[in-house]
């Protein structure tokens, strides 16, 4: 009945004008911290990632619905953002360009109000932080199908950033269009490592139509624009961004592909409890000396998560390998490793300790 729905309505104006109050009310408090955070340290970084991760494990914790729980993330993710931006702008620069799988990582990790600047290399994006024009930065590190993505290992050799912290994301792709109508479709335009992981679905449900490569996943997003007979394989965000309509959601053939990248600083983050420790080094050529180089880890309890290697570019084969393991640098058992470890190798840099994606 028509009565009840405004009666609803009218609780719900009210219900939103006390949640603006509320978060005006938390903004305050939000820049008051960011007032006692800058008087510690003029160049501290005001995004703490394990205060934000608490505050939405809380919420979740004792949320008792109907509101989604899966929904409290994203909602306070974006009011994080928000009041963070307060303090100014929080910049991030990560290889662009704008709408890819980087792009959604950073908007996972910062939310929408951070000052993106997308960047054309990864070398680029270590720049852009270790000159202070950008407060963090975001890079792949690995794909579950790809694997490793040595470029970034490689910059951290001659690299004094630290890793600030880690975001998994997943590698969606969707099919879209200007009008959303799968039959006006006579084109399909995309990244060809999009089009490669879309190669079967392609093939079984449109094996008549064009594809055609251009530079980027975002590229193929803009084309779309301007004619609704070509369809761009890309992320959501570039449906978003771009306003395009999805006919046809994840078409990847793999269903799951995930990449994980890296946030940068200058500064380390704040231990949380959940950390885990990356750490780089070489050692001497000889029989049994990595096995050697790595028992004070078993030896100290401490599980290897991770462990890759790269030609030094120094020496003919003299490897550096990068090793990540469970628990923070201040941690005794941890501490006690390195320590061991730093005895017995050519060189050892820590990366840094940060809180492990949960
Ligand atoms: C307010 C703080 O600063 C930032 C803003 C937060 C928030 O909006 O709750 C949480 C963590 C920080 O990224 C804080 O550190 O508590």
């Amino acid at each position: 009945m028509p009565g009840d729905l405004s009666g609803y309505r009218k609780e719900i104006d009210r219900i939103d004008d006390e949640i603006l109050r509320l978060l005006n009310e938390r903004s305050k408090s939000v820049i008051e911290i960011g007032h006692i955070k800058k008087a510690q340290d003029a160049a501290a970084n005001l995004h703490t990632p394990a205060r934000e991760a608490a505050i939405i494990e809380r919420l979740v914790g004792q949320n008792p619905g109907p509101f989604p729980s899966e929904a409290i993330r994203p909602v306070y993710r974006e009011i994080m953002s928000a009041s963070l931006s307060l303090e100014g702008p929080q910049k991030v620069a990560y290889l662009g360009p704008r709408a890819t799988f980087t792009h959604m990582a950073c908007m996972q990790k910062f939310g929408s109000s951070a000052q993106y600047i997308p960047v054309h290399s990864i070398k680029e994006v270590f720049n852009e932080v270790e000159r202070g024009r950008a407060n963090f930065g975001v890079v792949p590190i690995e794909n579950t199908t790809e694997g490793v993505v040595n470029h970034t290992l490689d910059m951290f050799i001659d690299s004094n950033l630290l890793i600030y912290g880690e975001v998994l994301q997943e590698v969606s792709h969707h099919l879209m269009s200007k009008s959303g109508v799968m039959e006006e479709v006579k084109k399909i335009c995309s990244h060809p490592q999009a089009i490669a992981q879309c190669r079967n679905w392609i093939e079984t449900h449109m094996p008549h139509v064009l594809v055609s490569e251009v530079a980027s996943t975002a590229r193929a997003a803009e084309i779309c624009q301007e004619d609704v007979t070509i369809a761009a394989i890309a992320s959501e965000l570039a449906a978003q961004l771009y306003g395009l309509k999805v006919m046809k959601a994840r078409i990847e053939d793999n269903l799951n592909n995930f990449t994980r990248f890296l946030v940068l600083s200058q500064k380390p983050p704040q231990r949380t409890g959940k950390d885990k420790t990356s750490l780089m080094l070489s050692i001497k050529d000889k029989v049994g000396a990595l096995y050697d180089l790595l028992r004070p880890f078993a030896s100290n309890g401490i599980s290897m998560t991770k462990i890759e290697s790269r030609p030094s570019r120094r020496k003919a084969w003299e490897y550096i390998f990068f090793v990540d393991v469970e628990g923070h640098m201040e941690e005794e058992r941890v501490n006690r490793a390195i320590e061991e470890i730093k005895g017995r190798c050519l060189f050892m840099k820590i990366l840094g300790s940060y809180p492990a994606h949960n």
